[in-house]
């Protein structure tokens, strides 16, 4: 989802760090595991958090180490029988939420105290290196992809300090007909909701949609993936020790078919997915449209007819493609070059570029949901289409220890001619999302931006796009005729980033939500709500008038 960011600051962190975090490993106050010494034989364990207490369950999911296959976490998974005490919890918020502008207001300011404290703890190098080294440990990115979600969820903190919470809430009014009489705009809360969170972003996706459900005035009920919910375990111990009242949010492990019982069950006036478009589909038929989504993406590149800038362009689309084994769901997965760009060192240049990734240092690493066999049986079919061919890698990672169940092949390319991709019997197929280090690379003629535009306008999901291009009329052109909710536009436009400051989130589906920015937070977690005063005096000799 995240991709190239400024990590001017952390870097000047990083190198303190690197000398300086071992002695602080130990002396987290809030922290319950340390991220390195986690391992088979010490493995860490996962609780539950519900109406303020941790609790075990009855039983331990085991997670398998990504990187060895030792059994590294045990996960207190909540089974079907174990949901009541999360039902009940749920059921004690009232629709009306925690706080709204006429009840406890004080606890905007509250949250926005708890945020200042927790900005400045994670800004402390051995605080961002403990929450970078923990989420490599279970989606395993570079150091520096897993520091930059650090960094991302840190500067969205400091983005909603003090005041900011209240902001959040801000109303309008409108004067009325008569007087005695206005209209006022309030953002209100849903009350009771739910949040489920997958697993590549273990720490950002669930705690931007956390804070934001909080600052709204609800109540969560908080899922994450069980294969990195470890993340999120000891983000909520840190928000608790700066002062986050422990009843304020539920913490649940579970498989995805008990969530889905405790969501009918305490039927959630509002619930909030992250994940694939096929759970994302069932949910919203299940919860009766009471739910927002962020779902799959099958991001595209444009490359524009002006080539310049070959290398920057080729490291772009190598990050876009490749970082974080192409998990993140802003990742390029088809990437339309015109013929001018096809002529260029461009293919070449991503080739070399793709070849540098190690599983050494995670620029190329294990494959959480897929496993090699499926992505590269995909490739096979892929393959079969005329005028196909394979760019680059399509093999197994060498010389790893990667479990079976995971996935570990080189950073891969597979072109498809265009006029191939429209047909009706390869178009699902070659626009099916692999959630792993691949990409399809096309080209079009001078004259066939339209078919491009066809293949756009026939995808479901529109998440991420980039149109890379200094023409001005061709970046309208395509932006004029194409969807996505995030777009980068211009010569370093790419697919993946998300930082704090700008909104992430598909466009063209009223179900879309967003993360972020103060406008995504109260779309995804406030509705509107109306009061109008009208409290007089009546007109001086008032009649009861004829019936109307
Ligand atoms: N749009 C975005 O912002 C965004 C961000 C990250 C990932 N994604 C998408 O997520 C997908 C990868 O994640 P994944 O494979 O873990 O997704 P997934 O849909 O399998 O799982 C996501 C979460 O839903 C839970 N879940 C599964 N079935 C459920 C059910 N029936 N009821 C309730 N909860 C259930 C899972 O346990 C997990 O916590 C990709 O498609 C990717 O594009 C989207």
């Amino acid at each position: 989802m995240y991709g190239i960011i400024t990590l001017r600051n952390f870097r000047n962190k990083a190198a303190f760090t690197s000398f300086s975090c071992s002695r602080f490993a130990h002396s987290l106050p809030f922290a319950t595991v340390k991220a390195e010494e986690i391992s088979g034989s010490q493995p860490a364990e996962v609780l539950n958090l519900v109406q303020g207490n941790w609790t075990k369950s009855s039983g331990w999911n085991t997670i398998l180490d990504p990187l060895n296959g030792e059994s590294f976490i045990k996960v207190a998974e909540v089974d079907e029988k174990g949901i009541q005490p999360f039902v009940e919890s749920l059921a004690r918020c009232p629709k009306h939420g925690l706080h709204n502008p006429f009840k406890a207001p004080e606890r905007y300011l509250m949250l926005g105290d708890v945020t200042t404290k927790a900005a400045y703890k994670l800004s402390l190098p051995e605080v961002s290196d403990f929450f970078a080294k923990l989420i490599q440990r279970v989606a395993p990115k570079s150091y520096q992809q897993a520091l930059g979600e650090v960094y991302v969820t840190q500067k969205f903190l400091e983005n909603f300090c003090g005041d900011q919470v209240r902001f959040l809430a801000r109303s309008f009014g409108v004067p009325g007909n008569h007087l005695g009489q206005q209209s006022h705009g309030f953002r209100w809360p849903y009350g009771p909701v739910a949040i489920i969170t997958p697993f590549n972003f273990p720490l950002e996706i669930p705690l931007l949609q956390l804070m934001g459900a909080l600052y709204m005035g609800n109540k969560p009920l908080l899922k994450v993936d069980s294969k990195v919910c470890i993340v999120m375990e000891q983000m909520l111990r840190l928000l608790h020790d700066c002062g986050l009242p422990v009843e304020d949010v539920d913490f649940i492990n579970s498989d995805g078919k008990t969530m889905n019982k405790i969501l009918l069950e305490a039927s959630p006036s509002m619930t909030l997915f992250t994940g694939s478009s096929r759970v994302a589909e069932k949910l919203a038929l299940d919860l009766k449209g009471r739910i927002k989504l962020e779902d799959a993406g099958f991001d595209w590149k444009i490359l524009g007819p002006d080539v310049q800038e070959e290398d920057y362009v080729a490291w772009v689309c190598d990050q876009d493609a490749y970082a974080c084994s192409g998990q993140k769901c802003s990742a390029q997965s088809m990437l339309f070059m015109h013929e001018n760009w096809a002529k260029s060192s461009l293919i070449q240049k991503l080739t070399g570029l793709a070849a540098r990734r190690k599983l050494d240092d995670l620029t190329i690493g294990p494959v959480l949901t897929l496993t090699t066999e499926a992505m590269l049986d995909h490739m096979k079919k892929l393959l079969e289409i005329k005028g196909s061919k394979l760019l680059f890698g399509g093999e197994e990672l060498q010389n790893h220890s990667i479990p079976a169940i995971y996935g570990a092949i080189k950073p891969t390319a597979v072109f498809v001619p265009l006029e191939e991709i429209l047909k009706d019997n390869n178009y699902e197929l070659v626009t099916r999302e692999i959630f792993g280090p691949f990409q399809i690379v096309t080209e079009y003629k001078h004259d066939q931006l339209p078919l491009v535009l066809n293949v756009l306008e026939k995808m479901h999901a529109h998440l991420t796009a980039a149109v890379v291009s200094s023409d001005p009329l061709f970046l309208q052109e395509v932006i004029g005729n194409s969807v996505n909710g995030t777009t980068y536009a211009g010569l370093r436009a790419r697919t993946t980033g998300a930082p704090q400051n700008h909104w992430f989130g598909p466009a063209g589906d009223p179900r879309g939500a967003g993360i972020g920015t103060p406008e995504a937070i109260k779309l995804v977690w406030s509705c509107h709500r109306e009061v109008i005063y009208d409290i007089g005096p009546l007109p001086q000799n008032w009649k009861c008038p004829q019936p109307t």
